[in-house]
């Protein structure tokens, strides 16, 4: 394997994550998290693009990482056409355009469009790996239950398989002839049940689906959205705040931040309540996912940011461990996934595909 620098660049909805590898090693990792009120005066995450570029830039020279020693960089791929298979895509001005002109919002959206343009002006390509888009649903998953609604899959693709394969390993198993079930739990949560490698059923992490999250509503019951927009008025951006940005712990606690959070719930029942909320809606979605996979599980895996937190995930552990064994992956594993990925293609392991 050759020693090639790669950068990794990983903008989420409440930080951005930035790393150096070289060859398998991490020279360097930062997150910068962004309180609410920093991201709250942009009406739209294109408009983050210089914010975004100018902490990434400011990063790497505070860094004293050499651009031009960089031989390619990793981006985290934002919300796309559905993408049927996993893998490393090329990022080209189509995969631009179509992240420019997209109407579904998310941090994601700006990995690639920061990573083309800091690539052309090193000269250095720019891939996506397993974006949020990659959709594996199993046909019985797509169905809304409303002819021509289908269910479309928008997921933490990326570091749910990262994780789900390192667990395989511990099992002395492979990833491809494994069951279990996957939470991600970040400022999104995300919860799949991966059946032999492919993730047959999650929801959609984005739009009204499954838990709510810091700053997610999840799933609201359809007669709440009706009441929202016909008796409350509310017009279509409003709806998609409420959905995404100021839903969940933000719109009861006025913050995104799961620390705080368990700081007010030790003195405020209220936050307590909310808190434990979460914590249920999270375990009752891994629940219903047991059905999915027959109760066939290997494992359940709780993984992202508030998986650092040992009250959340005891609380969980307490609701599911019935299930199968749980494990806790505290963080994501996507700078190293996205860093691999992108390996694999310089050192020809793999082919990159275009995206078309
Ligand atoms: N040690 C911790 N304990 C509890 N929550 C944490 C901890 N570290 C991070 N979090 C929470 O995780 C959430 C962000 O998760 P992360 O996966 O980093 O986010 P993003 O979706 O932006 O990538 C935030 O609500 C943050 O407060
Ligand atoms: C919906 C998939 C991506 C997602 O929610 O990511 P963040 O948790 O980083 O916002």
């Amino acid at each position: 394997m050759e020693q090639n620098k790669i950068l990794v660049i990983n903008p989420g909805s409440t930080s951005t994550k930035i790393a150096v590898y070289k060859g398998g090693d991490k020279v360097l990792e930062q997150t910068l998290r962004h309180k609410k009120e920093e991201l709250e005066g942009f009406n739209k995450v294109v408009e983050q693009y210089e914010f975004r570029m100018k902490i990434i830039k400011d990063t790497l020279a505070a860094g004293n990482i050499d651009l031009r020693e960089l031989k390619a960089i990793a981006s985290r791929g934002g919300l796309l056409k559905p993408l049927p298979c996993g893998g490393t895509y090329l990022v080209n001005e189509t995969m631009c355009e179509d992240l420019r002109t997209t109407n579904r919002e998310h941090a994601s959206n700006l990995a690639a469009l920061i990573g083309y343009e800091m690539g052309k002006e090193l000269g250095i390509s720019c891939y996506v790996v397993d974006p949020v888009v990659v959709d594996e649903l199993q046909p019985v998953a797509r169905l809304s239950g409303l002819k021509g609604y289908d269910r479309t899959s928008v997921w933490h693709a990326l570091n749910q398989k990262a994780v789900a394969r390192k667990v395989a390993m511990m099992l002395g198993t492979q990833y491809k002839d494994m069951n279990c079930i996957v939470a991600h739990m970040g400022g999104g949560v995300t919860v799949a049940a991966h059946e032999k490698g492919r993730a047959i059923d999650v929801n959609n992490g984005l739009r009204g689906d499954g838990p709510f999250s810091p700053e997610r509503s999840g799933g609201l019951p359809c007669d709440i959205m009706m009441k929202m927009v016909f008796d409350d008025g509310k017009s279509r951006k409003e709806m998609e705040k409420s959905l995404a940005g100021q839903g969940g712990f933000v719109s009861y606690l006025n913050t995104n931040d799961t620390r705080e959070v368990e700081k007010m719930a030790q003195t405020d029942e209220y936050a307590e309540l909310v808190y434990n909320a979460m914590a249920y809606q999270v375990s009752k979605e891994i629940a219903s996912l047991g059905a999915t996979l027959y109760g066939k599980i290997d494992a359940v895996i709780l993984t992202g940011g508030m998986a650092h937190s040992k009250k959340l995930t005891s609380l969980i552990k307490e609701r599911v461990s019935f299930m199968a064994p749980v494990y806790i992956f505290p963080g994501e594993e996507e700078m190293e996934a996205l860093a691999a990925g992108v390996a694999r293609v310089l050192d020809k392991e793999e082919e990159a595909i275009v995206y078309k």
